[in-house]
């Protein structure tokens, strides 16, 4: 009898590079229950080399999630994998619960695959709430899909990197939840309903009662392989067409500037100004459209969009933060912290300062013999970050160490955005991302 769930499982083993240890994280539902059953019997027909380990994460939201995540362990410790439960302890907060809940699963499935040591995370996702995605993302932006230039036009990637640490692999978009069901039922084996699932006070509960009775037909998107085309286009034309000074500057010929029809540059572009704006999205649609517009006029001038300075020249586009609301961040001794959304600062031993102002005069210079006007260059060192050492004898420089942040892609790169991802990250004088232990986008 043809079986979907345990192909999907055996889908995703025959698409590793090389085999490994699969964490599975398993809330107790039937999706990510059928997930942990299916990879089990999937691997006991391989010849060997992979293994599971399990997660189940208790929010400590509802009472009876404990004694879920227990019951979850009786289930692993019969299939002889090892689970962990692990607790969000402390304070919640009060309004975006679902999202604060969310952020904080991942970091401790991370905490969990670091423990365990495996090369990826495995979660239950289905077609169901790729719908319910697709939806909730649709709503928020109604337009995004005919372009791509939103996150959401194509849905919840297979593939997604957490905080350019560990892949989250979801073998079961492609598969009904019924099915999934199904194929427990058929095996004897039970799971827990989540009564948040379909407590209507959250958006994406009131979407799965719609996708629930509609048969999964939702507005047309892009499908991965579209959106990682339309990565690979844009990260060329960045490649081909920006430079990027210090991790402050942008400088962009007139030429290419103007060439706004393009979707591929417009997403592109954004992007670096995303990053040179501290900003972990990019800019609304209307905003794009006014910078468009802008740019696409050809005349000399400035704009103002997501705290980026777009200064418009002769010689060519420049684009820098705009020197408006620079925060002071203090960093205790041995201490790392965010500045600006922009840089990640830590400190090798002294406690330090971290402000805007011209560094000494010596990068404005560097900036000049970069070939950047000298009104650019001064505006760009306005807007760098200026360390100071509570340790007179050290310079705040040699006590820190400082990285760009790219926040569109630091915390969750989906797997299609990944060869954007490595050409902003060098453009930023970054590393590239980790490559997924799978083929495939
Ligand atoms: N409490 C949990 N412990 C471990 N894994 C979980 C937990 N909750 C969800 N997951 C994992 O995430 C998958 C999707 O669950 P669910 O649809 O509830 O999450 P979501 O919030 O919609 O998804 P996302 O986390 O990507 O936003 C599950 O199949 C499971 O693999």
């Amino acid at each position: 009898m043809p079986n979907a769930v345990l192909d999907a499982a055996r889908r995703l083993l025959s698409s590793f590079v090389k085999p490994g240890r699969i964490l599975v994280a398993v809330s107790g539902g039937s999706d990510s229950m059928g997930l942990l059953f299916a990879l089990h019997s999937a691997i006991a027909e391989e010849k060997g080399g992979f293994s599971l380990a399990a997660c189940t994460v208790d929010h400590a939201l509802r009472s009876g999630s404990a004694v879920e995540a227990e019951a979850v362990g009786r289930f692993c410790a019969e299939l002889d994998i090892p689970h962990r439960v692990l607790r969000w302890e402390g304070d919640k907060p009060q309004t975006g619960i679902q999202a604060a809940a969310r952020n904080k699963r991942y970091e401790l499935l991370a905490v969990a695959a670091n423990a365990f040591d495996a090369d990826c995370i495995a979660t239950g996702h289905t077609a169901d709430d790729q719908c319910e995605t697709i939806a909730m993302r649709g709503a928020r932006h109604p337009v995004e899909g005919e372009t791509g230039e939103g996150q959401g036009a194509a849905g919840m990637a297979a593939t997604m990197l957490y905080a350019r640490q560990i892949w989250v692999l979801r073998p079961f978009l492609g598969i009904r939840r019924a099915e999934i069901r199904t194929y427990l039922e058929r095996r004897g084996i039970g799971w827990s309903d989540d009564p948040s699932n379909v407590n209507p006070q959250f958006e994406r509960a009131r979407l799965r009662a719609d996708v629930d009775r509609s048969n999964c037909a939702s507005s047309p998107v892009w499908s991965g392989a579209q959106r990682a085309a339309s990565s690979a286009r844009a990260a060329a034309l960045i490649e081909e067409r920006v430079k990027v000074h210090e991790a402050l500057v942008a400088e962009i010929a007139a030429s290419s500037a103007v060439k706004m029809d393009n979707p591929d540059w417009r997403r592109g572009l954004m992007s670096v100004a995303a990053v040179l704006g501290g900003r972990g999205h990019l800019p609304a649609r209307a905003t794009i459209k006014r910078l468009s517009d802008f740019l696409r006029s050809d005349r000399p001038g400035r704009m103002t969009a997501g705290r980026v300075v777009f200064d418009r020249r002769r010689s060519g586009l420049y684009l820098y933060r705009e020197p408006r609301n620079l925060p002071v961040l203090g960093i205790g001794p041995g201490g790392r912290g965010l500045w600006d959304g922009r840089f990640s600062i830590a400190s090798l031993g002294p406690a330090l300062t971290v402000s805007a102002g011209v560094d000494g005069a010596a990068l404005q210079q560097r900036l000049i013999d970069a070939g950047l006007p000298k009104g650019v260059a001064r505006r760009a060192s306005e807007v760098a970050p200026r360390i100071v050492s509570a340790e007179p004898e050290s310079s705040g420089r040699e006590a820190a160490v400082i990285e760009c942040r790219i926040g569109l892609y630091d915390t969750f790169l989906p797997g299609f955005d990944r060869i954007m991802a490595d050409a902003v990250a060098v453009l930023f004088g970054r590393e590239r991302y980790p490559a997924p232990p799978v083929h495939d986008v």
